[in-house]
């Protein structure tokens, strides 16, 4: 397959509004519980990014009716608790980590077996983490070499309710073991070591299922009820916003507005390091949509300052990194993350990647097992290779508008993953940027 590259170049400023798509995490959590309730949802500004279009897939073939997307209207006709129905063959789920751990767990309560499986990237990434807690419920579940992908799940396995301590901050991990929990006997009781998104406690207590919290402590109980049928307004995505949070501050003159952004307090870490780096941004119109709360977000250009990021705000920023080393670098000083270790498995080994594209540009930067400093430098143009990472190629596009020379983006196809409408909302606001197939 052509590989599609970016090529982005310098200009002036940005000016317009952006209108990202639907949020990554509560697009696939609105599929997933849609599909278990009983009756018809109908949810609106869904993602249409392939991660999503595969866990729509999936439920397909587990037997669901699911009309759509459409201009990110979905119908799912949810089948119930006990109505999925064995697939035929292996469920891929292309680059989607958060597909195949929340799927781990939902698979690992139904009465027939199934197969996970993904593309390379998804194939590279652990699993055991899912795999442990689900066994503990009395799972039956093999991982290939590694502890990584293929997962092959035996089904008819009467799930019972354990106390997990979970030993990362991670809402994949936790989201496994809910989903599981709705079918286990007794009550499953996760302990967090640090907030990670609730979006699934959420939205299964907007589905009619209680889930209670208490600080870090999640408690569910097994066979509580149904999950009953909703209409949802999925927020747009502020990790796709974040791309444009960084592009406005950085390029003098700037000024973008993004309706409509989601701002839940477990996701909203990128705004509290922007702005503690000097970045202009309002929240306005604050308002709640699908349990979530949402907010337009209006962003200007401003001179941003080198800072430790805090430890903390680590987990409630996770996947917006690649963007802000792009802020870091631009910056007056340095910018020192720690404790990140979790960005060495996702969709790349996003310190490896980004350290090596930022070298690329000039930029001065130390690798550390858990984190980056990076120190503000004019960029120079040169090569990138994404790595084949949606975020790592978005970021790099960001760059490209503070670089003296034109900075060419390897391999950013994976783009369509969480953000289909990115070069069209980059162009519309003043990218200079052009995609060519090689
Ligand atoms: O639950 C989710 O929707 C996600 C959780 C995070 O992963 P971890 O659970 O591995 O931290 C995040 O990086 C991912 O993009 C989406
Ligand atoms: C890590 C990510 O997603 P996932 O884990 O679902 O592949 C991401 O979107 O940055």
């Amino acid at each position: 397959m052509a590989s599609i590259d970016y090529t982005v170049r310098g200009g002036g400023p940005l000016a317009g509004t952006v209108t990202v798509a639907g949020d990554k995490s509560i697009s696939h959590r609105a599929v997933i519980l849609s599909a278990l309730a009983e009756g018809r949802s109908e949810i609106a500004g869904l993602l249409e990014g392939e991660d999503v279009l595969g866990t729509v897939a999936a439920f397909r073939a587990l037997g669901v009716t699911i009309d759509g997307p459409r201009d990110g209207r979905l119908t799912v006709d949810g089948v119930g608790l006990h109505g999925l129905k064995a697939p035929v063959g292996a469920l891929d789920l292309g680059n989607s980590g958060t597909s195949m751990r929340l799927l781990a767990g939902l698979m690992a309560a139904q009465p027939f077996g199934t197969r996970l499986v993904g593309d390379e990237s998804l194939m590279r990434r652990p699993m055991e983490r899912v795999a442990a807690p689900l066994r503990l419920m009395g799972a039956v579940i093999e991982t290939g070499e590694g502890g990584r992908p293929p997962l092959h799940i035996v089904g008819g396995r009467g799930l019972h309710a354990i106390e997990y301590r979970m030993p990362m901050a991670s809402a994949q991990v936790k989201s496994a073991i809910l989903l599981a929990a709705l079918y286990a006997r007794g009550r499953t009781v996760v302990i967090e070591p640090a907030p990670s998104r609730d979006h699934s406690e959420r939205m299964l207590a907007g589905f009619g299922y209680p889930v209670h919290r208490d600080g870090a402590t999640i408690t569910i109980e097994g066979g509580a009820g149904p999950l009953r049928p909703v209409q949802l307004d999925v927020p747009a995505d502020l990790s796709s916003a974040a791309f444009f949070l960084v592009a406005a501050s950085i390029v003098p003159g700037s000024c973008l507005r993004l309706p409509r952004v989601g701002m839940n307090p477990t996701r909203r870490g990128v705004i509290d390091i922007l702005r503690a780096m000097g970045a202009h941004i309002e929240a306005e119109n604050e308002t709640v949509a699908g349990g979530e709360p949402v907010a337009d977000l209006v962003v200007r250009s401003a001179p941003l300052r080198g800072i430790a990021i805090p430890r903390e705000l680590v987990p409630l920023a996770i996947d917006e990194f690649p963007a802000l080393f792009i802020a870091a670098a631009c910056a007056q000083g340095t910018t020192t993350v720690r404790g990140a270790e979790e960005l060495r498995v996702k969709e790349s080994d996003r310190l490896a990647v980004m350290a090596r594209g930022l070298a690329a540009l000039g930029v001065a930067v130390e690798e550390y097992p858990d984190g980056l400093a990076i120190r503000g430098t004019p960029l120079k143009g040169g090569v990138i290779e994404s790595g084949g990472d949606h975020r790592v190629a978005m970021a790099f596009a960001v760059a490209g508008l503070k670089a003296a020379d034109a900075v060419l983006v390897r391999d950013c196809r994976n783009v369509a993953t969480s953000f289909p409408g990115f070069v069209a909302c980059a162009k519309a606001v003043g990218f200079d940027l052009e995609v060519n197939a090689s």
